[in-house]
């Protein structure tokens, strides 16, 4: 017999309407309004991607001549409009009203919560730590393979967002337990809104596009100590980080086409960046699993170690790297993405466009009900 969720979860699956999800002149209209509501001062990068969207979402992309370098704070506007590129102003028109929303929503979330806005995050599932220059994330659901639910997706920015600001000079993602991380938790797909599966798309694609992002944009040296097996968004993701250890005990798997769903976290264009298109392929669309060896034979993964020594290795490793000058590791960091930065934030948006389509499928919602039935394991 199947349980409440799954049965509920078919039943607004089977009636959710095939309508596009894209914001409309009215959304825009609406957001842009919303924004002069809002009480709290969202900080001064996110009104520059704000002012960037909405630059972009009216006018195209920029063509105005770059600002004198004195006048910092043109510049600035100026560099976050012109790293849109030539992003449709479709797109731009979209991103920003969810960009606002997610502001409201967090905005109204911590209403009523006495000291939410200076309270350090105490997270549930997350350890994180600082010691030796080294802010240390890690996912911390052990009995659930360290599975991501949407709580965790929001403290996961929320702990990246902190580092990036703290005197650390590298952050390291890592899983307690036996597992990296299985992916996505699949009951995120059984907790259904008031509006049914077309506003749970509507979160998740709001939800995934700034949990991406963050990676995308965050500032230092990003490193993964994959301490087990990897599978889902957490192999995806790894294409965003600068270097990846393994432990020979880890396996790489992406399953998407299995679950009805396509691939994100831009590896759709890190993948067959990083092994070619026919090695990226066999992963992406046949969710063929990789050992460590042949993840690193790949240039997935910068290292293998055995795991015996794994946490050993890879920490004196890392200690020693924490001591070299922090701004010049910044400075190459950011030299390396800005190559491509604009690129992964169009490629972030068009995998998650792609994704509403999927979650809306016949063959994603099967593949979730085995799941969650107990049919079916990857
Ligand atoms: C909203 C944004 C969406 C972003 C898009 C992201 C996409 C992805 O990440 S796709 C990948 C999704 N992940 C999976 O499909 C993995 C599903 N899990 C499994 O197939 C297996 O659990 C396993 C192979 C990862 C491990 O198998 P095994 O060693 O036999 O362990 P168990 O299956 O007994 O797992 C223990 C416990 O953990 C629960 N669990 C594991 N993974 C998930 C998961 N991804 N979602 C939800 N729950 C998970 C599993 O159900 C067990 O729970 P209990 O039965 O309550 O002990």
């Amino acid at each position: 017999m199947l349980s409440r969720e799954v049965s509920s979860f078919l039943v607004q699956q089977m009636h959710m309407s095939q309508t596009a999800m894209r914001a409309s002149h009215k959304d825009f209209e609406t957001a842009v309004n919303q924004m002069k509501l809002l009480k709290k001062d969202p900080g001064n990068e996110m009104k520059l991607k704000l002012y960037a969207l909405y630059k972009q979402a009216t006018e195209g992309p920029c063509n105005m001549p770059k600002p004198g370098v004195l006048d910092l704070i043109s510049k600035a506007k100026w560099d976050s409009w012109n790293a849109l590129g030539s992003l449709p102003k479709e797109t731009a028109r979209q991103n920003y009203v969810e960009l606002v929303s997610s502001l409201s929503s967090s905005e109204s979330s911590s209403q009523g919560k006495p000291g939410a806005d200076s309270k350090q995050p105490g997270y549930e599932t997350l350890v994180v730590t600082s010691e030796d220059g080294i802010t240390k994330i890690m996912l911390n659901r052990p009995t659930k393979k360290n599975a991501i639910t949407t709580q965790m997706y929001q403290d996961i920015v929320l702990a990246l967002e902190a580092a990036g600001k703290d005197d650390s000079t590298i952050t390291v993602l890592t899983g307690n337990g036996d597992y990296y991380c299985s992916g996505n938790d699949l009951n995120n797909f059984t907790d259904i809104p008031p509006g049914g599966i077309e506003e749970q798309a509507k979160n998740n694609a709001i939800l995934l596009r700034n949990f991406v992002g963050c990676f995308i944009d965050f500032p230092k040296p990003l490193v993964a100590a994959v301490n087990g097996p990897a599978v889902g968004i957490s192999v995806t993701l790894l294409g965003l980080f600068d270097i990846v250890y393994a432990s020979d005990r880890a396996t790489f798997h992406t399953p998407f086409t299995h679950l009805g769903q396509s691939p994100e976290g831009c590896s759709s264009y890190t993948f067959p960046k990083i092994m070619g298109p026919a090695k990226a392929a066999e992963m992406l669309i046949f969710g063929k699993k990789l050992t460590a060896r042949e993840a690193c034979a790949q240039g997935l993964v910068t290292e293998v170690f055995p795991d015996s020594t794994f946490q050993k290795e890879v920490w004196t490793r890392l200690k020693a790297y924490s001591k070299l000058p922090p701004n010049a590791m910044r400075t190459s960091k950011q030299l390396i993405r800005n190559v491509e930065r604009e690129k992964l934030h169009a490629t972030n948006s068009e995998e998650i466009s792609a994704l509403q389509g999927r979650w809306r499928s016949e063959e994603c919602t099967n593949a979730v009900m085995n799941f969650l039935s107990r049919k079916v394991k990857l």
